[in-house]
């Protein structure tokens, strides 16, 4: 029988180092995308009570506003500061965001990919007992990603603002053994722009590097060190006031390819292709068909201009004894936000509320059950 479906069952929310993505079920994009970021400050009366601001209510440009990232490349960070702060976010995005009573809506999270128990358990304990919502589901973002295309098997390659993650999934479910972590994403190119142009920009103006990063890098089919990339009138920037840079094309053509040559700054670390490669040839001979015929590429990072073919002709020249014509990867339009998309579609099957979420009664119920519960809702 075909599920049937129930739409704005569901808020979902995808956490990212970078971008928190939140909205309903059953809809085709996020209602909001607020930046991972927190800043407290507290109270003139006795030290005591603290005001805290998240994502789009703070000024990051102001250098005085002090700023907590809870995110660290696609892991929730371990203190308890950091779990503070993700608690007063995913409140203040369903309370006063979506306008939702907590005791009354249904969520789906997304999770990191290799996320401890322990880290689950407690989100599943800051969203049902701090929180109070009526029913939860976590499930992987690389599984969602895949799912948003339709599929269950192939291989997600997540390249967002932290990390970029290679996971393999065969029937809904990611191989452990082959999965690849590179921790180097979008951040670093940003960073990386910054520091070369550190006598035009000043340190808290990362926001500008950021958007160098999303308009003008382009990522080679070939790389050659200071060929030509873009157009004479595309390498200027205008900064705020006015005052119009040259951004040299060298600055340009390395800035992506730290991710396919992590030597660049200095990390001795294998680059995304030859770590894609790798994670395949991981995989059992009958499945690995499912693999490089399914790349998926997702994450904000993955838009860069020329990244889709880039990565497909690297794969195609090192996958040994392959035919050209059985290698596929895909890079749909909507692919930035793969992960919350599928969440969306995922959700808004009423047999996801029936057999995959923690009910709140039911977590409720034995305290000595919540590890349990966790093993036998995570997917
Ligand atoms: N069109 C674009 N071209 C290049 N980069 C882009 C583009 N759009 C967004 N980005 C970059 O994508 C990153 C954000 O991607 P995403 O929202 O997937 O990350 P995240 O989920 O917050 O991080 P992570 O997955 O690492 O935890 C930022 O670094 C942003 O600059």
């Amino acid at each position: 029988m075909e599920a049937e479906l129930d739409t704005k069952d569901f808020i979902v929310i995808d956490n990212g180092t970078g971008y928190i993505k939140a909205g309903y079920s059953g809809e085709d994009a996020p209602k909001i995308v607020l930046p991972t970021v927190m800043s407290v400050v507290e109270s003139q009366e006795q030290g005591k009570s603290k005001t805290m601001y998240s994502g789009a209510d703070i000024d990051l440009k102001n250098p005085e506003t002090p700023l907590f990232y809870p995110i660290d490349r696609g892991e929730i960070k371990s203190t308890e500061q950091d779990w503070e702060c993700m608690s007063f976010i995913w409140e203040h995005i369903i309370k006063n965001l979506m306008q939702e009573e907590l005791n009354s809506v249904n969520v789906l999270i997304t999770d990191s990919i290799l996320n401890t128990r322990e880290n689950r358990q407690r989100m599943a304990q800051v969203f049902l007992e701090t929180l109070g919502v009526n029913s939860l589901g976590i499930m992987p973002a690389p599984v969602l990603s895949l799912f948003s295309i339709g599929k269950t098997r192939g291989i997600v390659v997540d390249v967002g603002c932290g990390l970029t993650s290679i996971v393999p999934i065969f029937e809904g479910f990611a191989l452990p053994h082959a999965i690849h972590k590179i921790p180097l994403a979008g951040n670093d190119i940003t960073t990386f722009i910054h520091q070369k142009l550190s006598a035009h920009l000043k340190p808290t103006q990362m926001f500008l590097s950021r958007s160098i990063a999303e308009d003008m890098v382009v990522v080679p089919l070939q790389y050659r060190k200071g060929q030509e990339l873009l157009s004479e009138d595309k390498r200027f920037y205008e900064l705020p006031g006015g005052k119009i840079i040259n951004v040299d094309q060298d600055i340009l053509a390395n800035a992506a390819e730290i991710l396919f040559k992590p030597s660049i700054i200095g990390q001795d670390i294998k680059g995304i292709t030859d770590q894609i490669v790798e994670s395949i040839m991981k995989c059992d001979s009958d499945l690995k068909p499912d693999m490089y015929g399914n790349v998926v590429l997702s994450g904000g990072s993955s838009m860069m201009k020329g990244f889709h073919e880039r990565v497909e002709k690297d794969i195609k020249n090192r996958l040994e004894g392959v035919s050209n014509n059985d290698i596929k990867v895909h890079a749909d339009s909507f692919r930035q936000h793969a992960a919350w998309i599928g969440g969306s579609m995922l959700a808004s099957l009423s047999t996801f509320g029936q057999f995959m979420t923690i009910k709140k009664e039911e977590w409720e119920n034995d305290p000595n059950m919540k590890p349990s519960l966790i093993h036998k809702y995570s997917f």
